[in-house]
């Protein structure tokens, strides 16, 4: 009860965003006496003016913590018990439920460990062929685009994104580059921008069903749960793999598996089950965690290369060197593995753009630290953009410069921490790097880069991944 006190004394003193009013919280400062797009800009003004640790204040959800200070983050992050994820975390409930993104508690640390063994190395080799096979077709798209003088390549590498992790997560293809549209890729679009607008116009769970957003996200959680649903049925009994259901203790052939749904189907036949509810849960949760991070950073890494002509050619060079036959030399495992110059480039581009800017946390308990005590049930938002622009650990922060990672080993993990670290990090980082590497490999080696006409800057917007409000523009010719 003192604890309880103290904390609440705490949080007093520690200094809060400007504008608080008594209805809106900090958000009519925030939100409307600026563009949406201001957003980063704020947020970088605040901490400057603040300090690393700063709190907001939104009616709907009360205090929330800013934090931006790596002692602290290694504090929040490392630690195994405050594991829970914020409140808004519960916008995305509908749709992918407690799985590994939004889950905590017991559940999430019983699927962590049965899931973690699908990511595995071994595993991932087996999804190069499906970035192959998908990268050619994003390279024939991307020829229709030689000529223009700009092109806004974000929507076109989010739907070779999408194809891969549908191939890869359930084994089907969605072929969402080459049909003119899908109800299920219209259903995805639908889902993350009722998040964000949920996200900055937090209306009273009660009060929701009001809203058309409410009508228009049933609609679209139905056509997303009915695609994963009938993937997940039509697997177990095609495959007779066990389920909760119908698990009778006897094992299933390892070789014949392929997607992360026969892995995870797999699982059951090792005794420990996953429901088919469970099953979808995490189907629908790989596909929404490895979907649009990993196209966000294929497309900043392209502007980023279109804007630095010289790391490009450096880039070229370690790929001429790779590669006997330039052009369609087959990417492996083992080339992955020589692309040491595009690694540090992809590295320096998840530095800059941060897929997912903010991590945000539930304290699940009173959490002390130095000295101070935090309150129980305080959300947490964990600033990697603002980490990742720390002058004193990245000098020269806003230059483009892959060569600061030449010697990674010197940065501290908490001070540059794209896939998050500690006990809730990224389980699909290794994917994700073949993933990024596979992709900006052939469109490196099929095209030269430049800067859209006129050079349209970024204007970053931290969405369900940071995006840039005016698309990501560059121009192509063919190499
Ligand atoms: C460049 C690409 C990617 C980036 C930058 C990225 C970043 C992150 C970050 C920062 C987290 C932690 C979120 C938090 O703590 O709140 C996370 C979690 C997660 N990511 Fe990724 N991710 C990427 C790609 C992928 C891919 C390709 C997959 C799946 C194939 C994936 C699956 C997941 C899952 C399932 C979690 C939740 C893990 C857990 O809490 O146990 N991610 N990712």
């Amino acid at each position: 009860c003192y604890k309880k006190y103290e904390a609440s004394q705490f949080m007093k003193n520690i200094p809060c965003a400007p504008g608080r009013n008594f209805l809106f919280g900090n958000l009519l400062s925030i939100k409307w006496g600026k563009k949406y797009s201001d957003l980063l800009d704020i947020h970088n003004k605040l901490l400057e003016k603040l300090g690393p640790i700063f709190k907001v204040y939104v009616l709907a959800y009360g205090e929330s913590l800013v934090v931006a200070d790596p002692k602290f983050v290694e504090y929040i992050l490392s630690s195994q018990k405050l594991i829970d994820k914020s409140t808004y975390h519960a916008f995305l409930d509908s749709w992918i439920g407690t799985g590994l993104v939004t889950g905590g508690g017991a559940k999430w640390r019983r699927h962590r460990r049965l899931i973690a063994p699908s990511f595995h190395f071994s595993i991932l080799r087996d999804f190069i062929d499906v970035f192959e096979s998908v990268g050619d077709v994003f390279i024939k798209k991307l020829n229709k685009e030689v000529g223009k003088k700009s092109v806004n390549i974000s929507p076109l590498v989010s739907l070779c994104t999408l194809d891969i992790i549908c191939e890869a997560t359930m084994g089907v293809k969605l072929n969402a580059q080459t049909e003119v549209s899908s109800d299920y890729i219209n259903a995805v679009k639908t889902m993350c921008k009722i998040f964000i607008s949920r996200l900055f116009f937090p209306i009273p769970k009660y009060l929701y069903w009001l809203t058309p957003n409410y009508y228009a996200e049933r609609k679209a959680v139905k056509i997303l749960h009915n695609y994963s649903d009938t993937v997940v049925r039509n697997k177990i009994k095609e495959n007779s793999v066990v389920t909760a259901e119908n698990y009778d203790g006897n094992d299933v052939d390892e070789k014949k598996k392929l997607a992360f749904l026969d892995h995870l189907l797999n699982i059951n036949a090792k005794g420990e089950v996953l429901t088919t509810a469970e099953l979808r849960e995490e189907i629908d949760t790989v596909m929404f965690a490895g979907h649009d991070t990993v196209s966000a950073t294929i497309s900043f890494a392209l502007y980023c290369l279109a804007q630095h002509p010289e790391i490009q050619e450096k880039v070229v060079e370690e790929q001429k060197a790779i590669f006997s036959d330039f052009k369609h030399g087959k990417v492996t495992l083992e080339n992955i593995n020589e692309m040491n110059y595009l690694e540090l480039v992809i590295k320096e581009c998840l530095r800059l753009y941060p897929p997912v800017p903010f991590l945000g946390r539930l304290f699940s308990e009173e959490v002390e630290w130095e000295g101070n005590v935090f309150p129980q049930g305080l959300n947490v938002m964990i600033s990697i953009y603002a980490i990742h622009r720390n002058e004193e650990v990245f000098p020269d922060a806003e230059k483009f410069y892959p060569e600061r990672f030449v010697e990674s080993s010197k940065i501290n993990s908490y001070n540059y921490l794209p896939f998050s670290i500690g006990p809730r990090n990224c389980i699909g980082q290794k994917f994700a790097m073949l993933e990024l590497k596979t992709i900006l490999s052939k469109v490196i080696r099929n095209f030269r880069i430049f800067p859209s006409e006129p050079n349209e800057k970024l204007k970053l917007i931290p969405n369900v991944v940071l995006e840039s409000g005016n698309g990501i523009c560059i121009r192509l010719e063919k190499r």
